[in-house]
């Protein structure tokens, strides 16, 4: 059940990152925040402005009467807030001394610290988002390019949560068809009829979550990140490359091989993909003690890696570690970059486009800036099949509620499984009720405590 208003606390927080900056605020929320911050504030009566106003004053700590702070107060009355409560920020001076100071006086006055999160739990709790709503927050302050935003800002606006709903409507109203079915039944057939039904329906909406299931792919790049491992011989040019993309110098480069002993880990934009770049050590076999343990990352990196770069020079014929290394990351989703083709070739590239027949290969210069565009193109096509596709359409993007999908499209097939079997239509509806339920976990019609705590313990202090 849904806890109401009156029966949560009142909650502060700094709402604002740590740290100097122009001005800061602390987020007071529940039933007795005006009670709470009226005690510390110097200025017009906050029980008597009105709401949606921002008031002038100073914060004073009403034991010792000194003047903490001058500052700009909002108050915000429910249930039209961000919480669905009453709601007070303080904007303070930007300062870690001011900021910190007000939040222990709100909590010496009767507020109690706020967990992460706490906040858009209670826009949760309190009916004004759902659960897939209340995570699109997070995605939205943690989106890394303009589509990552768009996607998460279309999420928060409840596109997904309209989808769920109303394929949830969906198949309650089929359950409810079949049970007035069972229990008048009119036709001698029935048990025909309502096997129908189900069937339609569980076809109808299996389908609907196919569709949003091939959007999961894109959604969780989109969210997360694509992770690309920069790999291959120690001295090719991977940290150039990287810094090329990054337009920064971030990785060392010099001409000495076994540069770059960790990874080292850079998100950039390519045309609104989100890639996690990893540069990684030159793998070879080594001695050194450093070395080694950078060869093992890169090895990791190979592993984990959503795409894999791998990096050969083409002014030196091909190795038997470059052979070796093709074969390593043969599993994995590949472009291959030839790179310091600024340089005579001396690479033989028949052999290459042997070993490797069905990969992209595609030629750089790191040092010139040659073949980068070339580079992002190919990436952003081999994930998402060009730029306009999906712009329009619901994407899901969170792994919860990709697992909740699949666990619905199985309790469907159950259930058409059953109807092949002849299973009795009771038995049947089970496995319905089971799909209605896996949907409903997406939106938080239903769910446990520990899973809220678990969500919104991942979400930003103050949020
Ligand atoms: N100062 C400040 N800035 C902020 C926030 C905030 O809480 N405080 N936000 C959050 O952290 C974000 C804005 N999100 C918000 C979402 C809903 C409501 C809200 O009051 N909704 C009500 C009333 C809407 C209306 O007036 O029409 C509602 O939906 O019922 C407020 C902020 C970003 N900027
Ligand atoms: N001519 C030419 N030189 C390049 C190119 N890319 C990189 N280099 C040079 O190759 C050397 C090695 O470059 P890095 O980027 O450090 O190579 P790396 O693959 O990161 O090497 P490790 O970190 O040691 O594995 C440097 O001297 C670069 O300036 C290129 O496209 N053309
Ligand atoms: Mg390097």
């Amino acid at each position: 059940m849904l806890e109401t208003a009156t029966e949560l606390d009142t909650i502060a927080a700094i709402s604002t990152p740590p740290g100097e900056g122009g001005i800061s605020i602390v987020r007071v929320s529940g039933n007795t925040a005006l009670d709470v911050a009226e005690k510390i504030f110097k200025g017009k009566d906050l029980h008597t402005v009105k709401s949606h106003t921002i008031n002038y004053g100073h914060i004073v700590n009403p034991k010792t009467k000194h003047t903490v702070d001058e500052v700009m107060v909002s108050v915000m009355l429910a249930p039209k807030t961000y919480t669905c409560e009453d709601v007070v920020e303080i904007n303070c001076h930007g300062g870690i001394v001011p900021t910190n100071d007000i939040l222990q006086l709100l909590l010496s006055n009767g507020a109690r610290m706020a967990k992460p999160g706490e906040f858009t739990e209670r826009a949760f709790l309190n009916g004004r988002v759902d659960l897939s709503q209340a995570e699109a927050v997070m995605d939205l302050i943690r989106a890394k390019t303009d589509r990552s935003m768009k996607v998460a800002l279309n999420q928060l606006d409840g596109d997904l949560s309209h989808l769920i709903k109303n394929l949830r409507q969906d198949i309650l109203d089929v359950l409810a068809q079949v049970e007035v079915n069972i229990d008048y039944p009119e036709y001698d057939d029935v048990e025909t009829m309502t096997s129908k039904l189900l069937r339609e329906k569980a076809v109808e909406v299996k389908a609907q979550i196919k569709q949003l299931l091939q959007t999961a792919q894109e959604g969780k790049i989109l969210r997360d990140g694509l992770a690309t491992a920069i790999v291959g011989h120690p001295n090719v040019g991977k940290s150039s490359l990287l810094n090329r993309m990054l337009h920064e110098d971030k990785a060392i480069v010099t001409d000495v091989a076994g540069t770059t002993r960790d990874v080292l880990e850079e998100y950039v934009n390519v045309r609104g993909v989100p890639l996690k770049l990893v540069d990684t050590a030159g793998i070879r076999e080594t001695n050194d003690k450093v070395e080694k343990i950078g060869v093992e990352r890169s090895r990791k990196a190979i592993k984990t890696a959503d795409l894999v770069l791998l990096v050969l020079d083409s002014s030196n014929p091909l190795s038997d570690e470059d052979r070796q290394l093709i074969k390593v990351t043969d599993e994995a989703k590949r472009i291959i970059i030839l790179n310091k083709t600024d340089l005579p070739m001396q690479l033989d590239t028949d052999e290459l486009f042997n070993l490797v027949p069905e990969d992209q290969v595609i030629r750089t210069s790191a040092t010139e800036g040659v073949g980068l565009d070339d580079l992002k193109e190919k990436i952003s096509k081999l994930f998402f099949g060009g730029i306009e596709s999906n712009q329009n359409s619901v994407i899901v993007t969170n792994a919860r509620h990709i697992g909740l999908l699949n666990q619905a499209e199985e309790a469907l097939d159950s259930v058409l499984q059953g109807l092949k079997d002849g299973m009795p239509v009771d038995l049947v509806q089970i496995d319905m009720t089971r799909c209605w339920e896996f949907l409903g976990e997406i939106t938080g019609d239903s769910y446990q405590d520990e899973l809220l705590d678990q969500l919104f313990s991942q979400f930003c202090l103050g949020k």
